[in-house]
């Protein structure tokens, strides 16, 4: 047997007790549901997760492993419960838009086993979010290229009952598609967004292509699908090919290669969010009084206790003019702990107006 053969032999042997210990954890895990049932507890419990983690991967003795240790038991963690939302029925999660939009696209990776709900508009994905309808919305909060969706913003602003539970990183690559038996070379016209023709300009250039604008890549693609014409062809994502059944004629023809869209999940607010520190952002949303250095007092603070800004946000307060809000991200320190961030807020308070913690959680990234 050579060495492949070997180590796959004993990989078997290994998944095989994995399988089995897999369902005695699943088993548990439908016991902590049932008490979640029973209690209306939340599914995610942070400060748990971060004890498991730091118990279970200081159990390595390897300690190159132990970084590849956390990631399987955060998976591990993140099918739990998923597994649990699906137990108790509380696995929706909305967004805006049409099935193959990046939207819908950033909450199948965040959630791959949950039902969704789309909506029109991102205000009425909040509203379902707060009503109960949905558990969970997906939005988009930031592009690298074209910048903030102050509107989403907002709308966390005046939603004061919602989170943010969770943010994630979505690299965006636009694809030509076509009609399955079309060719980049009898391509005529192609329709899409008025954005993502713009970040295609130079491929499209290049290739003498007319350009149509659509009210989005989506549904560009369903509308080429219907079409069925080979002359005619969308730029949108290669989930949304698979989707309408078309093809890749041409993929990446975005010139923008390092695009990506900062997408936010947002949750009703049972309790605050926990913080446990180092590994986490925090977000918060202040306002400061119109006083000589006050706002520069706040990030002094900020600066002073170890946590990093990485971004400053100001936009109009809604219903009061020319007063503005503030939002700011925070990158915990390394060792920093629970009582450090409730130490920062509560020095916070005393400079700012109005504070009010919108998350702590981690950033991920959705890629595939
Ligand atoms: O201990 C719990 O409360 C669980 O729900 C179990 C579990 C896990 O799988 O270990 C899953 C989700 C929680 O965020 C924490 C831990």
């Amino acid at each position: 047997m050579d060495l492949l053969q070997q180590a796959r032999t004993e990989i078997d042997a290994i998944d095989a007790q994995m399988a089995t210990l897999f369902e005695r954890r699943m088993r548990a895990v439908a016991d902590v549901a049932r008490y979640k049932a029973q209690t209306g507890k939340p599914v995610f419990d942070a400060v748990r997760e971060a004890a498991v983690l730091d118990k279970n991967t200081a159990r390595l003795q390897d300690e190159a492993l132990r970084p590849y240790y956390r990631t399987f038991l955060q998976e591990a963690m993140a099918v739990s419960r998923a597994y649990q939302r699906a137990m108790l029925g509380r696995d929706t999660a909305a967004y805006q838009g049409v099935q193959g939009a990046w939207s819908h696209i950033a909450l199948r990776r965040l959630f791959p086993f949950s039902r969704t709900l789309s909506f029109a508009t991102w205000g009425e994905v909040f509203d379902a979010v707060q009503n109960g309808d949905a558990e969970f919305g997906v939005l988009p909060f930031e592009n690298s290229n074209a910048g903030d969706v102050s509107t989403v913003l907002d709308l966390l602003y005046t939603h004061p009952g919602l989170i943010v539970a969770r943010m994630c990183d979505l690299p965006i690559r636009q694809d030509l598609l076509g009609v399955p038996g079309a060719s980049l070379a009898g391509v005529r016209t192609v329709i899409s967004h008025p954005q993502a023709l713009a970040q295609s300009s130079v491929f499209l250039q290049q290739h003498g292509l007319a350009t149509q604008a659509w009210s989005n890549t989506a549904d560009a693609a369903r509308h080429i699908a219907e079409l069925n014409d080979p002359s005619v062809a969308a730029i949108a994502s290669a989930e949304t090919a698979d989707l309408y059944g078309l093809k890749i004629l041409a993929a990446g023809v975005n010139a923008d290669g390092d695009n990506t869209t900062r997408f936010i999940v947002i949750e009703r607010a049972d309790e605050a969010p926990v913080m446990t520190g180092e590994g986490q952002r925090l977000a918060l949303l202040f306002t400061a009084r119109h006083e000589p250095g006050q706002l520069a007092a706040v990030l002094d603070q900020i600066g002073a206790r170890g946590f990093n800004m990485e971004c400053i946000k100001s936009r109009p307060l809604p219903h009061v003019p020319f007063e503005y809000y503030f939002y700011v991200q925070l990158v915990c320190p390394a060792g920093s702990t629970r009582a450090d961030c409730e130490a920062l807020l509560d020095t916070l308070r005393t400079d700012c107006s109005t504070l009010r913690l919108v998350g702590a959680f981690t950033l991920d990234t959705a890629e595939k």
